[in-house]
């Protein structure tokens, strides 16, 4: 990994013990570098105490990520589809507490989302990769106010203590400097722009801007002065600030002029030189906007900016402001007349989310001004999750928490606990005890006799995961855990004893504990095992490694590239296979089977050890059996 390429990711500062936040994830090329970040620093045989949660609004993209991210097998992923300005915060609130009282709900060991880290790589005109131009100066503006949103709220899902990084691939100083400032200004002295001048000296970089200018309809802006007095109705000095001048047409213009002072000052005394703009021509890379900030303190209740820029969509019923989605009742005085002319139904889930948040935001966040609206991208896939969505079912008028509820058109994911199968897939693989399997396997289907697929989670993957299902599953999730088990469904896998067989994301993380259903074939065997992909047991070269493996029971097993000694280490190349009756079949795809045998064949066994493609989950396996 180059400083060039990850600068954005490295300059968070990432450690194993992290919870980190990708906001805006897909395709993945940033989740994929902080992975390997948060499992670079663990010891051998262990998983991160940490974990990344990769969100994207648009779920064909977050599919993507998925696909991106598989190779690293990792169990401390979750993937999961919001908008952004509106993730979650699964906070428990007072009705988990009820619950807790009528016996209903355990203690899970988090309370609410706790980010260490928050990458902030927002949607942006994408303009300057390509021509280094202001290609898209109106999309810029555009987009400003949700780059802003995206931001806040990822501050204020980030630890008093913790760091986020924002970025964009676009030199345009609106999606930019103008959001840093923006951001700075809402959150008072919470937040400080870091100066990481002396973090990665080797990336070369510029500073950010101090003054700019704002093109609109043709026209290049210096400052508010400059805009004319047909366009303030669309455009306000500091996204929306109004002030009434009793209609005197000679004060409202020296109290703009006046207010303008007031702004060209306030921008100025901003440390935004802080900020880094990369660009092509400095070292042939992409260009990229990095701006570095760390949390003081709990954010100011009145500068929550989620609320102030909002898309005009419907005009709520008190009802809707009342009820929140967990059922807490807030700023119950509120009257129809009191609403916002027009706030869309996903900025009162975020309201309700941030009541949820404790002390950060109170009803002030309600009193939306329709003035302070600004542009905003409509999500592809936006599910509003009160009502039904949340599997929270109202008794008796009021709601209660429900253990499981559902996301339209998204699997369920549920701990699985059905002891039979996990007792006779440890005893098929001979699993030993040391590997915690209880509360760690999870599937995508609540009914325990079909499940077709099993994934594994790592303990801080599963304790966000209880927290999402005591909190009444605000989180949509996409994507979770490593898939370990498959169920076998041909004809000869309903005679095998165990009906679930090791998937290859998960042979990894199993094999250092896997004792049975395991042979050693030499490199010959195991490259004609890839290319003609079932042999006999009698026409293996090595006649030993046949006749082991006729005495395998019927079933999934693994077959080991053979080494001296034959120790399970980083090195170790293994697949999974199908004993048959009568021979052994791999069970990896050809594609896979194809890149494994070129690199046997082109380097050798030794050097294509050495030459395969970093997998943090081989670091694990390194000496864990000794
Ligand atoms: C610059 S790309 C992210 C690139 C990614 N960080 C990577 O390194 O591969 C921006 C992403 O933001 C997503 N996006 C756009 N609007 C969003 C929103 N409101 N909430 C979350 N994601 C959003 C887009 O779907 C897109 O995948």
């Amino acid at each position: 990994m180059s400083a060039f390429d990850s600068g954005t990711t490295t300059i968070l500062g990432c450690t194993s013990d992290h919870f980190v936040l990708d906001m805006c994830a897909a395709p993945g090329s940033k989740t994929f570098q902080l992975l390997e970040m948060i499992y670079e620093s663990i010891e051998p045989g262990s998983l991160p105490s940490g974990m990344v949660v990769a969100n994207d609004v648009d779920v064909q993209r977050c599919n993507l990520l998925i696909h991106q991210t598989k190779r690293m097998c990792t169990a401390n992923l979750i993937v999961t589809n919001h908008a952004a300005q509106h993730f979650p915060s699964c906070h428990l609130n007072k009705n988990y507490a009820n619950a807790l009282e009528s016996g209903v709900a355990m203690e899970p060991s988090v309370r609410q989302l706790p980010f260490d880290r928050v990458l902030c790589d927002v949607p942006c005109s994408g303009d300057a990769n390509h021509y280094f131009l202001y290609r898209s100066v109106g999309m810029g503006n555009g987009i400003h106010g949700l780059q802003v949103q995206i931001a806040m709220r990822g501050i204020s899902l980030l630890k008093v203590g913790g760091r986020i990084v924002y970025s964009t691939c676009s030199m345009n100083p609106v999606e930019n400097e103008a959001v840093v400032a923006e951001i700075l200004r809402r959150c008072g002295g919470s937040v400080e722009l870091l100066d990481v001048s002396s973090e990665l000296p080797q990336l070369v970089r510029r500073p950010g801007l101090k003054k700019w200018k704002v093109r609109d309809k043709g026209i290049w802006l210096a400052s508010y002065k400059d805009v004319s007095k047909f366009r303030r109705a669309g455009i306000t000095p500091k996204l929306g600030e109004r002030h009434d001048n009793g209609g005197d047409e000679n004060s409202e213009k020296k109290d703009l002029e006046a207010l303008t002072d007031v702004l060209d000052e306030e921008i100025s005394s901003l440390p935004l030189e802080r900020c880094m703009r990369i660009v092509p021509h400095d070292q042939n890379t992409g260009a990229f906007f990095i701006a570095v900030l760390h949390k003081l303190s709990p954010l100011p209740e009145d500068n929550y900016p989620i609320y102030l820029c909002v898309a005009i969509q419907k005009k709520p019923t008190t009802k809707d402001v009342k009820e929140d989605i967990n059922g807490v009742e807030f700023n119950s005085d509120v009257t129809e007349e009191q609403l916002p002319e027009a706030v869309s139904s996903a900025d009162l889930l975020a309201a309700s989310d941030a009541d949820l948040l404790g002390n950060e935001l109170e009803e002030s966040a309600l009193n939306t001004d329709p003035s302070k609206m600004c542009d905003e991208i409509e999500p592809k896939e936006i599910q509003d999750p009160v009502d039904k969505e949340t599997g929270l079912e109202k008794v008796g008028g009021k709601r209660k928490l429900q253990s499981q509820g559902k996301w339209k058109g998204v699997d369920p994911v549920v701990f699985f606990s059905n002891n039979d199968i996990v007792d006779s897939i440890m005893t098929f693989y001979g699993i030993d005890e040391s590997f915690p399997f209880s509360g760690h396997l999870v599937t995508r289907n609540s009914d325990t006799n079909h499940v077709k697929r099993i994934y594994y989670v790592s303990k801080s993957v599963k304790d966000i995961l209880e927290l999402n299902l005591k909190g009444g599953q605000q989180l949509k999730i996409t994507s979770i855990g490593l898939k370990m088990f498959e169920r076998q469904s041909s004809k000869e896998g309903s005679l095998s004893p165990c009906a679930f067989r090791i998937s290859s994301e998960g042979l990894p993380l199993l094999l250092p504990h896997i004792t049975k259903q395991i042979v050693h074939a030499s490199t010959v065997d195991f490259k004609h095992l890839l290319e003609y992909k079932t042999i006999k047991f009698a026409d293996f070269v090595d006649a030993e490694f046949g006749e082991k493996a006729s005495k395998l029971m019927l079933g999934c097993c693994v077959v080991v590239l053979r080494k001296d000694p034959p120790k399970v280490d980083a090195s170790t190349i293994a697949i999974g296979c199908w004993r048959g009756r009568t021979n052994v079949s791999v069970m990896v795809t050809a594609i896979d089977c194809r890149e494994m045998l070129e690199r046997l064949s082109r380097m050798g066994t030794k050097m294509a050890l050495n030459c395969q493609k970093p997998n943090p989950l081989m670091l694990i396996l390194k000496n864990s059996n000794k």
